[in-house]
C-alpha cells in the first residue's frame, strides 16, 4: 500500500518554484522531499455561482468552489478583487451590509446556510471567525474566553475548563495562565489575536474564517498564528485570506485566486504556484500585477 502510494504522487524536490522565491525575498521551502498524494477528498463547505451585488456594484461574479475539510485553504488576489467579500459569504456576515445582495448556494454540512430557516447565531458559532485586526473585548482575557460559552449557556462550572482549553489550543496559556483576570487591552497585539482565536475556538466552531490575520502584526508574532493555523487544520478547517503570497504558499494545502470578482483559478497550492494554469494567476504570483 505505502509503495504504491508513494509511486503515484509527484515528488517536488529542486522545482522551479523554490528557485524562483529563493532567489526573492522570501523563506519559501517547501521542504526537500515533499509529497502531494492524491486522496479523496471530503469538502466541508461548497459554493456553487454565489453572486453577491452591494447596492448597483456587483462584488462576486458567480463562484463555484469546493473546501476540503481540514486543510489550510488560501484567498488571494489585488485589494478589491472580492476575497474578503467571499470569505464572509461562508458565514453571512454581509447580512449586515445595507443593500447587499445574495444569490448561489453555499452549503455547508449538507444545508444551504442561505435558506431562509437558517439560524444564523448558530451558523456563526460553526464557522467562527477571525478579523485583521485584533478585537478583543475590553474585560477580563477569562472572560473574553468563556463570553462566548457563556452565551451559549455553557454552566458557569465548565467555564474555567474550556477557557484553559481554548487558551492552550491558541498557545497562548503558558503566557497568561497566572493572569487571567488582568485586563486583555493589557496583552500585545500578537497576543491579543491569539486571544481572539482562543475565543473563537471556545466555542467549538468547524471552520475557521481569518482575514488577514497577521496583517498588522511583526513577523514573530505572524510566524507563532501561521504555525497555530498549521496547527489547527487537524480538527478544524481553515480559511484565510492573505496579501502576502509567501504566507499562502508557506502555510496553506489549497489556494484560490480572485480578480474583479471572478475566481480565476483553486486548487492545490504547490500545483498553482509551480505551475499555473491561467496567465493572470501567473502574472499575479510572480509579482508582475497587483
Ligand atoms: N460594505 C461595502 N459596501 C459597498 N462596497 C463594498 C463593501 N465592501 C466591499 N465593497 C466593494 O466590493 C469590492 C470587493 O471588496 P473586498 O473588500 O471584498 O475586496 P478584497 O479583495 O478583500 O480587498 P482588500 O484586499 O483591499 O481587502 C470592492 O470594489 C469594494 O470596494
Amino acid at each position: 500500500m505505502a509503495e504504491n502510494l508513494s509511486e503515484s504522487v509527484p515528488v517536488f524536490t529542486d522545482s522551479p518554484l523554490k528557485k524562483r522565491y529563493r532567489t526573492a525575498e522570501s523563506f519559501v521551502d517547501f521542504g526537500p522531499e515533499q509529497k502531494f498524494p492524491s486522496r479523496p477528498v471530503e469538502n466541508t463547505i461548497t459554493v456553487s455561482d454565489l453572486k453577491l451585488w452591494y447596492g448597483p456594484v456587483q462584488a462576486l461574479k458567480g463562484i463555484t468552489l469546493n473546501i476540503p475539510k481540514n486543510c489550510v485553504y488560501s484567498f488571494i488576489g489585488p485589494s478589491g478583487c472580492g476575497k474578503s467579500t467571499f470569505l464572509r459569504t461562508l458565514n453571512r456576515m454581509n447580512d449586515m451590509v445595507p443593500n447587499c445582495k445574495i444569490d448561489g448556494e453555499v452549503i455547508v454540512d449538507g444545508a444551504n446556510i442561505y435558506d431562509k430557516d437558517v439560524d444564523v447565531v448558530d451558523l456563526r458559532k460553526r464557522v467562527g471567525m477571525v478579523f485583521q485586526k485584533a478585537n478583543p473585548f475590553p474585560m477580563s482575557i477569562f472572560e473574553n474566553v468563556a463570553y462566548g460559552p457563556r452565551i451559549h449557556g455553557v454552566p458557569k462550572k465548565d467555564l474555567p475548563g474550556i477557557v484553559e482549553h481554548a487558551l492552550k489550543r491558541a498557545a497562548l496559556w503558558d503566557e497568561v495562565k497566572d493572569r487571567l483576570k488582568s485586563s486583555a487591552l493589557s496583552l500585545s497585539g500578537g497576543q491579543q489575536q491569539r486571544l481572539c482565536i482562543a475565543r473563537t475556538l471556545a466555542v467549538d466552531p468547524e471552520i475557521i474564517l481569518f482575514d488577514e490575520p497577521c496583517s498588522a502584526l511583526d513577523p514573530i508574532s505572524t510566524g507563532k498564528i501561521e504555525e497555530l493555523m498549521m496547527e489547527l487544520k487537524s480538527d478544524y478547517t481553515i480559511i484565510v485570506v492573505t496579501h502576502n503570497m509567501q504566507q499562502a504558499a508557506r502555510i496553506s494545502d489549497y489556494t484560490a485566486f480572485f480578480l474583479s470578482g471572478d475566481l480565476v483559478e483553486a486548487g492545490e497550492t504547490i500545483h498553482m504556484f509551480e505551475n499555473p494554469k491561467d496567465t493572470r494567476t501567473e502574472e499575479y504570483i510572480t509579482g508582475r500585477f497587483g
